[in-house]
């Protein structure tokens, strides 16, 4: 079936001319909870999309409502509507005490929506290009310290990798070079004790961990701004992410503060770290046990390293890198880091499904969107459960079929992710240098979803067999 994109923008969000949508009360829920335990979070949605259709509402212990929306004819105002009408609201309070009160949702809309324009600046694909040779360079020098062959958990090996990219890239080379131990153990201080359920429920009870985020926060906080300050007074200007946040103007000229600037990358590490080594992880298991695409990615590596070979891989060489760019945007498909997007209904509005029917969806209402089942949907991805990059390539692009919000990996609208290039950038350079480089051989079986983490995780370690390939590549 295709969904025109008339039914998904000709609604009026906020003529209310439809029904409430079919509430699922917790005898309903607690029915489903074998299905939770045997098969997983996504397959109880999906048996509840199955059953009340692409929207309905879900009881908890008859206070909190929230309403799921499924497929992309429901998102528009879910993606798109204003932040009066539909935000994170309260939602992501517990990122305050994590990035600090001065940035974020520690300030009013106004100022928050100019600092989210400085993070897409920041990271815009333009912007990339300065990005491509530090990466390359902390990649090489990675895999530069593994033997001739041997055995790694490639997740662990993925996280520390990113980190030293994401210290070079956007916090710059002072913490790269001089401070990137105590930078990263702070960090995940501040984000172990931050995301537990009651730090998320409870930011600001006086609870240990709550208590440890808090220090861990004060002393990173203290190290970044005496980096942004020196930078300031020594007139030094670098080429990463943390300078373009210390170059940013108010739209009333005033420049941003040392505060501001620190919040803002710590934002920007926590967005970026768990979801790029996800991937990473994701992308290894996927491609590893498909040798067709695994096959044709080495392929395309060789063309562009032919194409290539005499001035270097560049950032249009990665632009190039079709197949690869697919076989990760399949395992994002298939293995979304973020499996659910939540916003606050501070309006009531309208959604309109497939099938006509128009439900009112009323103020206050957490509503909730499963990426993980929207990524599924099998009247726009052909037999969904199946690996296949193919659907994204010219002939098929599935992610278009249902309009602009078919494929939500990265979110959407006026959250859409900040920093989805960069984040393909930085998994395209280290595949590609992987599978120019080495022989490499899943060990592990096929790795379940931990659902248990706050962003779901492949379980476990990830072992695999490598080999140099012996090949001299004129680029090495
Ligand atoms: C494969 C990797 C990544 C995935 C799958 C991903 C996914 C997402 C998703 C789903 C959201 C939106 C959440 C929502 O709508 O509530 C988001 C937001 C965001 N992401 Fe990413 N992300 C990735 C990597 C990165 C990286 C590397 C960075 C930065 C270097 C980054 C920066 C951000 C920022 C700043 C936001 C907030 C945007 C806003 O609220 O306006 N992301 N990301």
């Amino acid at each position: 079936t295709k969904i025109s994109r008339a039914s998904i923008t000709n609604i009026d969000p906020q003529c209310t001319t439809g029904q409430r949508p079919p509430v699922v009360h917790e005898a309903a829920l607690l029915k489903l909870v074998p299905t939770l335990l045997k098969k997983g979070l996504p397959a109880m949605i999906n048996d509840l999309y199955v059953k009340y259709g692409s929207v309905f509402t879900v009881s908890c212990l008859g206070v909190t409502k929230v309403t799921l929306l499924i497929g992309p004819e429901v998102m528009a105002h879910f993606f798109q509507g204003l932040e009066s009408e539909i935000s994170h609201g309260n939602l992501f309070e517990f990122t305050v005490p994590m990035f600090g009160e001065a940035v974020g949702y520690g300030r009013d809309t106004a100022t928050r929506t100019e600092q989210m324009s400085f993070h897409i600046e920041a990271l815009r694909p333009s912007r990339l290009r300065s990005h491509v040779y530090p990466m390359l360079q902390e990649v090489e020098g990675y895999f530069a310290k593994w033997g001739e062959e041997g055995i790694v958990d490639i997740k662990l090996e993925f996280e520390k990798l990113l980190m030293l990219i994401s210290s070079r890239c956007l916090l710059g080379k002072e913490v790269r070079e001089n401070m990137f131990d105590e930078v990263f153990r702070l960090f995940h201080e501040i984000e172990d004790n931050g995301v537990t359920l009651i730090s998320f429920l409870f930011p600001y009870l006086p609870t240990s961990a709550n208590r440890q985020r808090d220090r861990a926060r004060i002393r990173l906080t203290q190290i970044l701004s005496d980096v942004v300050e020196c930078r300031k007074s020594s007139g030094t200007v670098e080429e990463d992410t943390l300078q373009k946040l210390i170059d940013s103007k108010y739209k009333d000229g005033r420049p941003t503060t040392v505060a501001e600037v620190v919040g803002l990358i710590i934002g920007l590490l926590f967005a970026g770290k768990h979801t790029s080594s996800h991937t990473s992880t994701w992308t290894a298991a996927c491609l590893l046990s498909h040798p067709t695409f695994l096959r044709a990615a080495i392929e395309e590596q060789q063309q562009i390293n032919n194409k290539y070979k005499d001035k270097g891989l560049d950032y249009n060489a990665f632009i190039e890198m079709d197949t690869l760019h697919c076989c990760i945007k399949e395992a994002l498909r298939k293995h979304p880091p973020t499996p659910m997007l939540v916003r606050m209904a501070h309006r009531r509005f309208t959604v309109k499904t497939i099938e006509g029917k128009q439900y009112d969806i009323p103020q206050d209402h957490i509503v909730a969107s499963p990426t993980i089942v929207n990524n599924n949907i099998p009247y726009i991805y052909k037999d969904p459960e199946v690996y296949d990059p193919c659907r994204f390539g010219p002939e098929r692009r599935e992610d278009k079929i249902g309009g602009k919000f078919s494929y939500t990996s990265f979110s959407g609208g006026r959250h859409v992710c900040t920093g989805e290039a960069y984040a393909y950038m930085q998994l395209k350079v280290i595949w590609s240098h992987l599978l120019r480089n080495f022989e490499l051989e899943l060990i592990s079986p096929f790795p379940k979803t931990d659902w248990s983490k706050f962003l779901p995780e492949p379980q476990g370690k990830l072992l695999v067999r490598y080999k140099r390939n012996g090949v001299v590549h004129p680029l090495n």
